[in-house]
């Protein structure tokens, strides 16, 4: 007895004093669990908090994981200073129909009336306008007559000049974004549904948090659900609170409500999105008056921002008119301008609203829409 009692114990001790070996889990087995645990969630994601792994956690990993979780991440764009340069390519349609069009046909040796009647037709075919274009071709056959033969560099500096003249360089295109004292600047944005008008709100909003504005907005197109979450998502992004009402609810009283918080929140701007359905024209006026209205009484309109597709053509045009007699619009934002040929509508849109576009949309990124340039547009179709 005494004897086995022996054996087992040194027995024992030689197994427990052996360096490795197999089959001996429970002597190295109680340490390593733990190990893994400990790592894994660690290194992985939000998602490794169930199981319980999150609590044998020491707090440190544990918190950031929650923030990230908490505070979505808040972009700022760059700011708009210099933004038509940089997608002034996007012209290339325009500057391939219009630019490259006019140059060929300027720089043949005989000008005679076949080639007035194309270098009309591709100014039409533009959408620069009948009565411009009659106006540009007189123009340019004067122009042309004085210069007598002409060389490349000639033929490009004739017809640059002839389209910046166009396209009227001294407009006024300040956007009025800056606050009166205590009271944010208001923006109404209208325009026929479809031209890109709750898009072009928020690439409005992301153009003025890279200038530094606190921004607000205010869906006041209760008409398509769906307008509202797509500008909420657009003020997510940058951090713009958006002020929203029930779906069919009255646009006027959320435009109200989205002053009232910009006033509240000391924003710089309010971007209000309205539905303005072109239903009837006493229709539409109604509605605008009233948002109008409503503003009114907390603060001011400072600009009237009228959404215009310019791949739309004349019957764009006519619908723009329309919002023109209703609203006193203060600037355009023409839109997919980079969709186009017909790069003419800045020109044809100004003639006939008498208003300057003030912002051009040039793709379907964030940050495609850019403060409009008359220069960098002209340059862009004519080339360097
Ligand atoms: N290529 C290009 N696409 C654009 C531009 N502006 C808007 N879009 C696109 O046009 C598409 C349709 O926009 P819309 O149907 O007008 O949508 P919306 O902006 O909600 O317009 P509303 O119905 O008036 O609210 C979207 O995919 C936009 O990204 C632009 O400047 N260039």
């Amino acid at each position: 007895m005494v004897i086995s009692i022996a054996v087992l114990a040194v027995g024992s001790l030689f197994l427990l004093l052996r360096p490795k070996g197999r089959g001996l889990p429970p002597v190295e087995a109680p340490p390593e669990p733990p190990a893994p645990t400990l790592e894994e969630p660690a290194k992985a994601g939000p998602s490794e908090e169930e199981g319980g792994a999150t609590t044998t956690l020491p707090p440190p990993p544990v918190a950031p994981v929650e923030e990230l979780l908490k505070a979505p991440e808040i972009e700022i764009p760059l700011p708009s200073a210099g933004r038509m340069v940089r997608l002034r390519s996007r012209l290339a349609r325009s500057q391939n129909m219009l630019g490259r069009g006019l140059l060929e046909l300027l720089s043949r040796d005989r000008l005679d009336d076949d080639a007035w009647d194309e270098i009309e037709e591709t100014l039409i075919t533009a959408d620069i306008g009948v009565s411009t274009t009659r106006a540009m071709v007189e123009d340019l056959r004067t122009k042309v007559k004085v210069l007598g033969t002409r060389t490349p560099a000639e033929v490009r500096k004739l017809l640059r000049e002839e389209l910046l003249t166009q396209v009227s360089p001294e407009l006024d295109r300040t956007l009025r974004t800056e606050p009166h004292g205590e009271r944010p600047a208001v923006v109404l944005v209208v325009g026929v549904n479809g031209t890109g008008k709750t898009t072009t709100s928020g690439k409005l909003a992301r153009v003025l948090v890279g200038d530094g504005k606190k921004v607000v907005l205010g869906a006041a197109d209760t008409f398509r659900a769906a307008a509202t979450d797509q500008l909420q998502t657009w003020g997510d992004r940058v951090g713009a609170a958006t002020v929203r009402g029930p779906e069919g609810g009255d646009p006027a009283s959320v435009a109200f409500d989205a002053v009232a918080r910009g006033i509240e929140d000391k924003a710089d701007t309010v971007i209000v999105d309205t539905a303005g359905r072109l239903h009837t024209k006493t229709g539409l006026m109604d509605e605008l008056g009233k948002v109008k209205r409503v503003i009114e009484k907390k603060a001011t309109v400072d600009e009237v921002l009228l959404v215009l597709d310019a791949t739309t053509g004349q019957n764009g045009m006519r619908q723009a008119q329309v919002f023109a007699e209703v609203v006193n619009v203060t600037g355009i934002a023409l839109t997919k301008l980079d969709g186009t040929a017909k790069g003419g509508i800045v020109i044809s849109v100004q003639r006939e609203l008498g208003v300057p576009v003030k912002l051009v949309g040039l793709g379907e990124g964030p940050d495609d829409l850019a403060p409009f340039d008359p220069e960098v547009f002209v340059d862009a179709i004519v080339g360097d």
